[in-house]
């Protein structure tokens, strides 16, 4: 991505989210989408989809996310897929959050976030989403390159899938739920920022009532399984309530299969994006 300064990730999401409104478009070629429009299921079919992708999105909405999982089942090509994506976004107004979901030991999240984060890495997008489940200290080396670099992290707390509560809805010796210690943790990191914070969370629309306390956050909040995963407009109120204004919707093969045709493409997006915006204007 661009080198040289820029606003931090927080301000520039705002920005985008401001102009272009509130939705996050998944690119995820699922190897039954690229079989949907009428493509080859290796590198050069994902190349098409990709590149289709970038012409229905770049400059109409305000993040796209490319799942990393589907361009690394392509090898190293798919890889080199996934770099050409994330240029082609570049300078086009509309951001770019890497969907790798990487948490490690704090030494490996360095090399991590080096290549997610740092300036001249061919993969750095404008943001990535990282677990938080080895612990929220182990992201301190992502956490630092994110804020040198004016870029973004979304920090797993309360995820869409049903086997999430296990793990993030168990609590703590203190009684303290754990997915509100990574939103007490991301909060911390966004104290004082305007008008946003660039540590955001990933929340799925599809948890129902979280029982968090997001009152501190001053940060975005990711919320995919809208549309394939069954959440609909209604569930944004009644996960997030008064928080909706810094919720950002994302879905993914919902919008896709409106594809190859680019038009069709960029019209299902912009639709989920007018429903999200009427309901919070609904709520505001
Ligand atoms: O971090 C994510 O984006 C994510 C977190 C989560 O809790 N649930 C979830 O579905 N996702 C991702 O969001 C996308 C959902 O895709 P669709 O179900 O097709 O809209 C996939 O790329 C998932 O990996």
């Amino acid at each position: 991505m661009t080198a040289g300064p820029r606003a931090p990730f927080g301000e520039r999401l705002t920005a985008a989210v401001g102009t272009r409104g509130p939705l996050c478009a998944g690119i995820d070629p699922h190897a039954s989408l690229l079989e949907q429009w009428g493509l080859s299921v290796d590198a050069k079919g994902l190349e098409r989809f990709a590149m289709t992708c970038a012409e229905a999105f770049a400059g109409e909405v305000a993040i796209v996310k490319p799942q990393s999982a589907f361009f690394e089942a392509h090898g190293s090509a798919g890889v080199a897929v996934l770099e050409k994506l994330i240029a082609s976004f570049l300078d086009s107004g509309t951001l770019v959050l890497a969907d790798v979901k990487r948490g490690d030991i704090g030494s490996t999240m360095a090399a991590y976030a080096q290549a997610y984060l740092g300036e001249g890495s061919p993969l750095a997008a404008d943001a990535v989403t990282v677990s938080p489940y080895l612990g929220f200290g182990s992201l301190d080396p992502a956490l630092a390159l994110a804020e040198r670099n004016e870029r973004g992290l979304f920090v797993l707390a309360l995820t869409s899938n049903k086997e999430g509560p296990q793990v993030q809805r168990a609590r703590s010796e203190e009684g303290v739920v754990v997915a509100q210690t990574m939103v007490d943790e991301a909060a911390a990191h966004n104290e004082g920022a305007a008008p946003l914070g660039s540590v955001g969370l990933v929340i799925g629309a599809t948890v129902g009532r979280t029982e968090l306390d997001l009152s501190r956050l001053n940060g975005p909040i990711l919320a995919p399984g809208f549309g394939a995963q069954g959440a609909g407009v209604d569930d944004l109120a009644k996960v997030f309530g008064d928080h909706l204004p810094h919720v950002l919707p994302a879905s993914s093969r919902d919008i896709l299969r409106h594809g190859p045709d680019v038009t069709a493409l960029r019209d299902a997006a912009l639709r989920v994006r007018d429903a999200v915006a009427a309901q919070a204007r609904q709520l505001s």
